[in-house]
Parts: structure tokens; sequence; C-alpha cells
């Protein structure tokens, strides 16, 4: 399908934030013209793009006025809280959604993909179940045990997300997150707490007319649901490693299209259990900046354009640590960036975010090393070094 024969292509991102903008910096370097969305104005990937429309992504009629006005080939969607419905309209009349408008319908809320991916592929998860009302999370969590962890079903970053240690924290975790749901969404998900040995990602690439491809597979640390740091690559056994591709690869097929996914998989003693997946550049993959001859942004635009992908590698050990914010403010402003690029290979990207509220993500240190252990305390301590005034 779809395979783009000419350059440059009309793309429109639906998402401007970080993760869009290192999108957009690689569409640009082949002469592509975008158009970033999102819901506030100067976005990062909105300062990289060729023009930028304000709009409320969730909104059927913001998505076909600006649909209507730019009449892009391809519609790139940045994040999960988007009107999907409202994209298997557009890709009808003949626009490329990518990787395809029923992936972003499958994963724009956690019980969709999960019950994909457990129900219909057999894949191994962690026990879950619904609720709707705190007296169904007060019963599903019985039945799941202590501890588990409470999630809105429409959320990202772990906006939301709780561990609950026993009955008496229930309550507390349904008004986090319906306090924090994205969306008109008002049901949870709780899962079986998973005592994993190491969490990662697997970037994937899944092209019009070649074989899936595979990145060497992302370790990550997490707080509050959120990730801290990432490195690749990632110790884990190549059984191990196989048994992951081989379940991203039922995934992502049966989700169909073009693009990188970042596969996200709890790797325990024995077990390889798949947690969730974003069909777009992941948080974590902003490691590949540094770590690979084609970071993961460079690797989605080639696949939803067609391009070839003859070789990915890897570069050694790197890492990636993210600069976070501690308070709100409108003003942004950093100290210490001359003192972390003072460091041997180490590099920071500062999003361009116009405002800052406690733990958003501002920025990102990467660093080589000589080992994988080198190189995140190298950027970890980078990232400590970046200040917000
Ligand atoms: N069942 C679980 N057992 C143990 N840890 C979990 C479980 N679910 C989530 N976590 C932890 O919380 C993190 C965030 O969870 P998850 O990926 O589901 O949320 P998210 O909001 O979609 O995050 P993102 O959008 O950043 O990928 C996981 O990476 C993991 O560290
Ligand atoms: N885990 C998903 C993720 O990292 N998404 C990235 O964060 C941005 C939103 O940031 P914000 O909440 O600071 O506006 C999104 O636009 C995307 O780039
Ligand atoms: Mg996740």
């Amino acid at each position: 399908m779809n395979k783009v024969l000419k350059l440059p292509q009309k793309l429109m991102l639906l998402g401007s934030g970080e993760l869009g903008k290192e999108f957009v910096i690689a569409a640009q370097r082949l002469g592509n013209y975008v158009i970033a969305v999102d819901r506030y104005a100067n976005a990062p990937a909105m300062q990289v793009a060729d023009c930028a429309e304000v709009i409320s992504m969730l909104s059927a009629e913001d998505l076909e006025a600006v649909v209507s006005k730019h009449q892009p080939d391809l519609i790139i969607p940045e994040i999960e809280a988007i009107r999907t419905e409202k994209l298997l309209e557009f890709e009808q009349r003949g626009i490329t959604v990518i990787p395809t408008a029923a992936a972003t319908n499958y994963t724009m809320n956690r019980d969709r993909i999960r019950e994909l991916a457990h129900r219909e592929l057999g894949v191994r998860t962690a026990k879950y179940g619904y609720a709707v009302t705190l007296g169904e999370l007060i019963a599903v969590s019985a039945e799941i045990g202590f501890p588990n962890v409470v999630k809105p079903v429409m959320s990202s970053s772990g906006k939301g997300q709780s561990v609950v240690q026993n009955r008496g924290e229930v309550e507390q975790a349904w008004n986090y997150a319906i306090a924090n749901s994205r969306g008109d969404s008002q049901k949870v998900i709780v899962e079986e707490f998973i005592n994993f040995e190491i969490e990662i990602t697997l970037l994937t690439i899944k092209q019009w007319d070649a074989p899936t491809i595979f990145c060497s597979p992302i370790g990550h640390r997490q707080e509050r649901g959120d990730y801290q740091e990432s490195w690749q690559p990632a110790n884990i056994s190549e059984d191990k490693i196989l048994a992951a591709e081989e379940i991203a690869k039922k995934v992502t097929d049966a989700l169909g299209g073009a693009g990188i996914f970042g596969v996200e998989f709890f790797i325990t003693k024995d077990e390889v259990i798949f947690s969730e997946l974003s069909p777009r550049p992941h948080d974590t993959g902003m490691v590949t900046l540094i770590s690979q001859n084609l970071n993961e942004f460079e690797l989605h635009l080639r696949a939803v354009l067609g391009l070839p992908i003859p070789h990915i590698e890897q570069l050694g050990p790197a890492a990636s640590a993210v600069i976070l914010a501690s308070e709100k403010s409108d003003y942004i402003a950093f100290t210490g960036v001359a003192e972390a690029l003072a460091e041997k290979d180490v590099d920071i990207r500062l999003f361009g975010k116009p405002a800052a509220h406690p733990y958003r993500r501002m920025g990102v240190a990467l660093a080589k090393g000589d080992n994988v252990q080198a190189a995140r305390e190298k950027a970890t301590k980078a990232a400590s070094k970046v200040k917000l005034v």
C-alpha cells in the first residue's frame, strides 16, 4: 500500500511535543512540508515546522477544518488523545494515516490494545480488569490482588497512574485516575503489579514493502509512571530478545500500516510480558539520538515514506536522562548547559516548551560511555547540571 514515490510530501503532525520536534527535523532534512498541530501555541515541533495550527485534537470539527485547509498527503499522530474516529474518515477519503487509522484507534485507549493483544492474539500480559465506578474498582482490585497498578484507560506518561498497596488506598487511586484521565473517559484499568528485573522498549519498524525490523532493545527506568532514564543496549538474553521480537511482530502486524512502534515489555526471570505500545516514536527511544546511525525519528520517517532502511547500527553503550521542571512557570530559562556539555560524548536537547509545571519534561541529556553503567551515570550527571531558573 501507499508507498510514497516522490518528495516532498505534505505531512500533518497531530501532536507537537519533543518527539514531534525531532521527527519534523528529520522530515525537513529531506525537504518535506510539515504542518504541526497541537492544543497550544509555540509547541516544540511548531518551532521547526513550516506552519502550525492550534486546535483541540479531540474535536472532529477542528480536525476537519485543518485537514480541509491544508490537504496533507499523510497524517502522522504524535500523541494518543485524538478523535481517532475522524482519522478513519480521513483514511477513507484517501489520506494516509500513520501507521493506520485503526491502529491509532486501538492504541488511543489502553483497553482496546489490551483486548487485541491478550484476547485476540493470545499475548501474555499482566493479569488485568477494568472499572467504571469506585465500587467496581474495589471489587476488581480484590480479584487482581495487591499490590496492583491503577491507570486511566486514556492517559500517557504515567498521568493518573498509581501503585495500590492495599484496599485502603483504592479510593485515592480512583480519584487520582479520574482527575487525570485525558478526554472524556471515566474508565480505569487495574493491573497485577509485575515485579520485573528490567523493562524494555523494543523499537519495531514496520515497512510498507519490506520486512519488519528491530532496534537493539532499550532498557529504561520509570518513576511515577514516567520515564527517567533509558539506555541501549539492554542486557537481556538472546532468547528473550527473540521472544519479544515475535510478540512485537504479531501485535504490529495486527495493527498494520507502516512506521516505528515502541513496544514495551516487562522482563522477569522467566518471562517476557507485553505491556503496551506506541504506534510512533517512543520517549525512551530518545536515546537513539546518540546511540544509532539512524535515530527513531529518521527510522519513522523512512518507514512512513517508504524509503529504504538498509542498515541500523547500534553505536555502543549510550543513555538518556530527562530534564524535568519542578515548578509552575511561564518564563523558561536554563542554567548549567555549558557545564553539562563540557563532558566528552554528552549532548543536550532542550525542547523549547513555553511553560513548565512540576515534573514536565523540558529536555533530555544524552551520553555515550565505555559501558552502559558509565553512559547512564554520565547522562544523569549532565541532566542534573541543567536547571530551570
Ligand atoms: N502492571 C505493572 N507492573 C509493574 N509496573 C508497571 C505496571 N504497569 C505500569 N508499570 C510501570 O509504570 C510505567 C508506565 O506505565 P505505562 O507504560 O502503562 O503508562 P503510560 O502512561 O502509557 O506511559 P508512557 O505513555 O510513558 O508509555 C511502566 O513503564 C512501568 O514502569
Ligand atoms: N510518553 C509519551 C510522550 O513522551 N509524549 C511526548 O510528550 C509530549 C507531551 O508533553 P507535555 O505533556 O509536556 O505537553 C508529546 O507531544 C510527545 O512528544
Ligand atoms: Mg508506557
